[in-house]
Formats: structure tokens, C-alpha cells, sequence
């Protein structure tokens, strides 16, 4: 079945000519209509259309280009970057785009680490989250127009993780009704805030309240850092870049020093606690309320890991549909390389894993927005479940892509080491959310704290009712549970595999909380039994979020099912489903075989059933590829242009190498030519 009708995108960058046919093959052969699918991911007939009148008029302007992005040095590309928001702001003005939404769509289209992503992504949240209904009065306008720039600047040289270790202190002047900023050492410097080196005007600042000597914790302080007129740094702050990093050079991460600058007591964000004129302290109602801003880009990282995963994998399939090495017999023609049941094994799990992690995304968004209505009306109780969750879902999504990223350019071979194949950069700038908006094995901690405080409850109270994806914490029967998936085909029972996950989950939380309980009998207090039992924290953490996963993919399809969504789309997303579910306890198996929950008598079904997934998704791998709908702009790869002329664009732009500008090589004269034509 051919898709209903055609993507409008436009073929850019790629060097124009008839596609190449094997692509034009696979696209005839799709067995589900592309289009519809690619419907059911961007919110309908409607939204789709929206996006790519925006992807559209991206691709096609100039000063988006990204083709010469690898011969910049980096403060060309910071400048570049700088121009691209000029840009972006004028466009916004030009064609009326002034809803968030229109403008986030624009920046996802822009695809690059503008240096205004932690004002709009950051700042200006945190304006809206903390700020009482003054302060967001004053500031949000200003910001919302670019009046002011800002940041969210927490980290510092010494302290990232550990928030409350924060040095830069904010001390309360009642005399002059005034906070002073200041950063008392070196390891207090502000470090990493991203925009923060040069772009900034403002920031967010977090900092230790001090009032009359008494510590009251961490709180938000809104600060002017550079004149808005001359961009100069203000007195008493040094600003600047914090240095070349591994990639994201297109953003300024910063650093900035305080002398003791005076702030006006309205500079504290005080939605949620507050300093009165004559330095009374009011308590927030949650200790962590400060750190929202926070879950909710947490919230957003998870968001991201689908699409960010699902660029990587396009190029990859499109490029192994394009790619042939070895005939099977001599005299045949050589295979497309993703005939290869390897490159298959390689690929396909990561394909199934962008279209769960999608669904994640909707599960998480739903959950963030539930959680804001209820903070709106005071009621925090949503706060531990959404932070926990949070943090499980940021860290596995975020390892996931990274991993599936990286295997995706191994599986292109030598030109997946090109810059060309654009797999280097994505990996490289995407990397780094495993470590921002809190380290991801910190993060696991968190999550696996919850839920082992949860069990200890369910076990202390039988009877008692955990929310919804936790509620297997209460039904301690299920650990005398075994799986019963001994063909193929009870594998593909979703009941079987989301009982698998849940039986894996429930063991290692259960054997964290025994162990725990080890420790301690064994001497040490809870603090050292907690470090001792760390690494398998880790692991209770990433098992609840597989479940949590694995369950939503579940969950989606049934409702799209209810929904009337047609068969041969419900069909693919079952096989992907399926695909990830069991991929990922083959990956884990150990976790499994451990504590008897598998014998070899479910494994080799296990595996038989993995190779029948491969081998159903292999005629359909292009097709679920092309309904992410990116554009070449987007994807910025030689390898993956939705026209297959993989060879000819590689080629085309290396030219653009600035060593080709000449025949003869720069240093020639210098260093070739004197040995070349020594005397022997
Ligand atoms: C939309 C536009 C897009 C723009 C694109 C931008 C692109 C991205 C750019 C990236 C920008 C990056 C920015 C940053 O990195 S900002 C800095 C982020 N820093 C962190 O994430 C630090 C991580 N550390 C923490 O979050 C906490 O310190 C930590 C959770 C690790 C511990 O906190 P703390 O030590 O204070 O607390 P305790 O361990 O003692 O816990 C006490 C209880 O509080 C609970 N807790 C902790 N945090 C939260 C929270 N956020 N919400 C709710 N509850 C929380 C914790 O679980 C404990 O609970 P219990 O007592 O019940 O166990
Ligand atoms: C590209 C980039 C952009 C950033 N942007 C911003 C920004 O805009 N604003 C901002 O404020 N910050 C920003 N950051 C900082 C970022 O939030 C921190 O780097 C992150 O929170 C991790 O903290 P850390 O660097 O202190 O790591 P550390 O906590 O020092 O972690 C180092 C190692 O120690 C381990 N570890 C730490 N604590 C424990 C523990 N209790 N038990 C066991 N192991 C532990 C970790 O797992 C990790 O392996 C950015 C960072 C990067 C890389």
C-alpha cells in the first residue's frame, strides 16, 4: 500500500536528480499509509500541515542554512547562531507567529542550540513558575519581546548535583531593603548556564538566603548582568564563556562572579516564599517548590529523545537501503545492507524504540500539565510522583538515544564518521542532556528512593493503594510469579511482557529493600546502607521506567485501537511495541534468568520471535522512517536525504572543505616541498 498522499516537504540540500530506486522501491512496498502515521504523530491532518508550512519555509531560507556548519570556527558559528535568532525574531513578526507554540515550532524547525533556548526553555519558566503575579507583570513582557535575555545560572564550578551545596550567597540588607549577591570563593563561580557567557542580559541566579545570619535555603533571585545598553557587565559581576567543549558551540555556556551586588528585596522570585521588608522569612510550601523549573525541563529532555533518536535512526535506514556490500552468491547482485539480519538487530530496536519514547512524550506531558493545574491550586501532592517519575524517564530516555545515536553511525560504516553523515554532531550535542537538568545516575537515585519508600509502605500496610504505575509495588504474590511465554507466539501477549517488566521491577526494588535492611543489621546506619546498595538503585530505577515505558506503548495502542485507528497502522505499531518489549529483555536477559523468572525454555521462543519482529519490520523500516517526516534541513546528512543520493550530495559537499579551495595544500611551500625535493 502506497502512503494517501504526498509529504509537502521540500528536497533541500540533497543534490537534486531521480531518487534513487531502491528507496522509491521500499516507499511502494510500505504495507500501512505513511501519511496517516505521520498524522498520528504530530497531532493530525491539521498540525502536520502547520509544521511543514514552518519546516518549509526553514529549509528554504538562507540564513538557516547548515550545509558549512563544519568549517565555522567556533566563534562563527556562536555569531551565526546570533544570527539565526535575528532571524528567527524577525519571522515571528513577519508572519504573525507570536503563540508559544508557533514559536517553539519554529525553533524545533531552526534545529540548533540557539543561544535564547535556556531564556525561552528556562528563564522565562522560571519567571512564570516562581514570580509572583507582579514580578511576572514586570519581567515576562520584556522577555517575552527579547527586551531583556536571560538564564537560569545554578551550577557552580564546585557544585552541580548537590543544590543545597551551593556557596553564592544572597544576604538581606534590611537597612537598605536590598539582597547582596556575592561569591565568596572560586568553586561559588557560576558555571555552565547555557547563554550565559555573552548573550545574557539577565539571569536567574540561585543562591543561599541568608537573613540576620540565619541560612534559609536556596532560593531564586532575578539579577541584571549587562547594561542594556552597551552589553557591558555591570559592577561588581565578571561574566564571560566558559571554554571549547565537547561540541555545542553554537551556545556560550558561561561563567559569572559576584562582588557583592546589590539586588532590590522585589528581586527575590516570592511566589512561593518571601522576605518581608523587615527581613521576616516566610517558608515555601514545599521545600523543592524552587526546583520546578527544573522537572518541567526534565519533562521536556524526554520529549526530545524521541524525535532525537528518530533522526538518527532515519539516516541510518535510509543509508542501509542505499548502502550495498556482497553479493549472498557470486554473480548476484550485492544485498542493500539492510537485508542484514545484524544490521536489523542494530537498527529496528531503536526504530521501535523512537516511536515508544513518542509515546512517552505524550504520557509525561499530560502528567507535567496535571501537575501545574494542581500547583495553581496550591495542591503539591503530585510532586513527588512527577519528580520521581521525571527524573527515571530523563535518565533512560536520554541513555538510550545517546547509546542508540552512536550505534546508529557505527552502523554506517566509515561514512558515519563523516561530520558529513550529520551522526557525529547530533551525537555530540545530544550527549550532554545524560548529564544537564541533573546527572542521570543522580536522577536514578531519586527515582529508585521513591520507590523503595513506596514498597516499604505496601509492605508495612497490605491493602494499601499506590498510584498507578507504581501500584505493582503492592502485590508482593507477583515475585512467586513466572513467565508462561513458552511459544513465539505468547511472547507477542502484551499482558506477558508488561508482567515481565513489572515481575523485574518489583525483584530488584525488593532486593534493594532487603539488602538495605542487610546493611543495617549488619551495623551501619541507613546513610552508609544507602551507599552500599547505590548501583543496584540504578538498576531498581531503570527497570521502573522500562515498565513505565513499555506500559504506556501498551496503553497508546489500545486507545488508538478504541479510537478507530485503521488496522494496518495498528498492526505496524504492535510489531514495534512488540519489538521493544522483547529487544530490551533480551538486552537485559540476565535480569531475568537471575531469580528463575525465564528458563531456556522461554529465551529460545524469546529469540525466535525477535528475528520474526526484524523480518516483519524490515519491508516497512523506510516507510516508519519517512512518516517522522523530517526534512533534509532537519536531518543536516549527506547519508540521510530523503532522495537516496547519498553518493553524489557526499560528494558534493566535500567540496566545501576549505582545504579544496586549491589545488596544492596549504604548508606546501613550507613543509612538503623542501623533502619532497630534497637532494637524496
Ligand atoms: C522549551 C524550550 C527548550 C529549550 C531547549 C534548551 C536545551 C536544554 C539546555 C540544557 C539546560 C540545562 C540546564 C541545567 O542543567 S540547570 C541545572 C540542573 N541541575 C540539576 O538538575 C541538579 C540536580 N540535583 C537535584 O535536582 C537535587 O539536588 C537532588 C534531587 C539531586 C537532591 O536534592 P536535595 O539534596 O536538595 O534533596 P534531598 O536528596 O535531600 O531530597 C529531599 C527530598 O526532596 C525530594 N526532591 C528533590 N528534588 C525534588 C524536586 N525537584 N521535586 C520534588 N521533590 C524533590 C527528594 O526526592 C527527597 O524526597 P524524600 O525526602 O521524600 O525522599
Ligand atoms: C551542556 C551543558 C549545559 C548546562 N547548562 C546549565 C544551565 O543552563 N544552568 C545550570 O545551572 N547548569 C547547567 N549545566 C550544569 C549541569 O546541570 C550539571 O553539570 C549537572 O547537573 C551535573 O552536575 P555536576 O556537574 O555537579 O556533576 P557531579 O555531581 O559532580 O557528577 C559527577 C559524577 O559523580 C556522580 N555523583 C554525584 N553525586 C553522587 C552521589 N550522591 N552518589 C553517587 N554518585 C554521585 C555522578 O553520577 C557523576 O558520575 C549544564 C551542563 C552541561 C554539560
Amino acid at each position: 500500500m502506497s502512503s494517501s498522499s504526498k509529504p509537502n516537504l521540500p528536497v533541500t540540500n540533497a543534490v537534486n536528480g531521480p531518487p534513487n530506486a531502491d528507496l522509491v522501491r521500499e516507499r511502494g512496498a510500505a504495507s500501512f499509509p505513511v501519511r496517516d502515521l505521520t498524522y498520528l504523530v504530530y497531532g493530525g491532518q491539521e498540525r502536520t500541515e502547520h509544521l511543514e508550512r514552518i519546516a518549509n519555509m526553514v529549509a528554504s531560507d538562507p540564513v538557516f542554512r547548515k550545509t558549512d556548519r563544519f568549517f565555522l570556527s567556533r566563534t562563527e558559528q556562536y555569531r551565526r547562531s546570533l544570527e539565526k535568532v535575528r532571524h528567527y525574531k524577525e519571522l515571528i513578526a513577519k508572519h504573525n507567529l507570536h503563540s508559544e507554540l508557533d514559536q517553539q515550532d519554529l525553533r524545533q524547525a531552526i534545529d540548533e542550540d540557539l543561544p535564547i533556548g535556556l531564556h525561552v526553555g528556562m528563564f522565562i519558566p522560571t519567571i512564570v513558575g516562581q514570580g509572583t503575579d507582579e514580578q511576572q507583570k514586570k519581567w515576562l513582557p520584556l522577555a517575552r519581546a527579547y527586551k531583556i535575555i536571560g538564564t537560569y545560572a545554578q551550577t557552580e564550578l564546585g557544585h552541580g548535583s548537590f543544590i543545597r551545596g551551593l556557596e553564592t550567597v544572597a544576604t538581606y540588607d534590611k537597612s537598605t531593603q536590598e539582597f547582596v549577591l556575592n561569591s565568596p570563593t572560586l568553586t561559588a563561580t557560576k558555571w555552565w548556564p547555557g547563554a550565559l557567557g555573552k548573550t545574557s542580559t539577565h539571569c536567574v541566579v540561585f543562591a543561599r538566603l541568608v537573613i540576620s545570619d540565619r541560612e534559609c535555603g536556596v532560593h531564586p533571585f532575578m539579577v541584571q548582568l549587562r547594561s542594556l545598553e552597551n552589553h557591558e557587565p555591570l559592577k561588581g559581576i565578571t561574566v564571560g564563556d566558559i571554554g571549547p567543549k565537547f561540541a555545542y558551540e553554537t551556545m556560550d555556556n558561561g561563567f559569572l562572579r559576584f562582588d557583592h551586588v546589590r539586588i532590590p528585596r522585589d528581586h527575590m522570585l516570592m511566589r512561593f516564599a518571601q522576605v518581608a521588608a523587615d527581613g521576616t522569612y516566610s517558608t515555601p510550601p514545599h521545600s523543592k517548590v524552587s526546583y520546578a523549573t527544573m522537572v518541567f525541563m526534565r519533562a521536556y529532555i524526554i520529549g526530545t529523545a524521541s524525535s532525537t533518536l528518530a533522526k538518527a535512526v532515519t539516516i541510518a535506514v535510509r543509508y542501509s537501503c542505499v548502502r550495498k556490500q556482497f553479493p549472498l552468491r557470486s554473480g548476484e547482485p550485492e544485498q542493500q545492507i539492510l537485508n542484514y539480519q545484524n544490521q536489523q538487530a542494530a537498527l529496528f530496536p531503536l526504530l521501535a524504540t523512537a516511536y515508544a519514547f513518542h509515546f512517552t512524550g505524550n504520557y509525561i506531558r499530560q502528567m507535567y500539565s496535571d501537575f501545574v493545574r494542581g500547583m495553581r491550586a496550591q495542591d503539591f501532592s503530585v510532586l513527588p510522583e512527577m519528580h520521581a517519575t521525571s527524573a527515571g524517564l530523563k535518565s533512560l530516555t536520554t541513555w538510550i538515544a545517546s547509546a542508540g545515536i552512536e550505534t546508529c553511525r557505527a552502523s554506517c560504516g566509515g561514512h558515519g564518521y563523516s561530520k558529513l553523515s550529520g551522526l557525529p554532531s547530533l551525537y555530540a550535542n545530544y550527549i550532554p542532556a545524560c548529564t544537564y537538568e541533573g546527572d542521570n545516575t543522580v536522577m536514578c537515585f531519586q527515582l529508585a528512593r521513591y520507590l523503595l519508600k513506596l514498597y516499604g509502605k505496601a509492605q508495612a500496610k497490605p491493602g494499601l493503594r499506590l498510584p498507578g504505575n507504581v501500584s505493582y509495588l503492592e502485590k508482593s504474590t507477583l515475585l512467586d510469579e513466572r513467565c508462561d511465554a513458552s511459544t513465539e507466539e505468547l511472547w507477542l501477549d502484551p499482558a506477558r511482557q508488561l508482567h515481565a517488566y513489572r515481575n523485574r521491577a518489583l525483584r530488584l526494588v525488593a532486593n534493594c529493600a532487603n539488602r538495605l535492611v542487610a546493611e543495617m543489621q549488619k551495623g551501619k546506619d541507613e546513610v552508609l546502607a544507602v551507599e552500599a546498595i547505590k548501583s543496584d538503585m540504578v538498576k531498581v530505577a531503570k527497570a521502573h521506567s522500562y515498565y513505565v515505558v513499555l506500559n504506556n506503548f501498551v496503553n497508546a495502542i489500545e486507545q488508538l485501537r478504541a479510537s478507530g485507528t485503521s488496522t494496518p497502522i495498528l498492526r505496524v505499531l504492535k510489531t514495534l511495541c512488540d519489538l521493544f518489549a522483547l529487544h530490551f529483555i533480551q538486552a537485559d536477559l540476565g535480569d531475568f534468568l537471575e531469580y528463575g523468572y525465564l528458563s531456556s525454555l522461554h529465551t529460545e521462543p524469546l529469540h525466535a520471535q525477535i528475528r520474526r519482529l526484524l523480518e516483519a519490520i524490515r519491508p516497512d523500516a523506510v516507510a516508519l522512517v519517512d512518516a517522522f517526516n523530517f526534512t533534509d534541513h532537519a536531518l543536516g546528512s549527506a547519508l540521510g536525504v530523503h532522495n537516496g543520493r547519498v553518493y553524489e550530495t557526499l560528494f558534493e559537499w566535500a567540496q566545501q572543505e576549505p582545504l579544496n579551495k586549491t589545488q596544492v595544500a596549504p604548508g606546501y611551500h613550507e613543509y612538503i616541498k623542501p623533502f619532497l625535493l630534497a637532494k637524496m
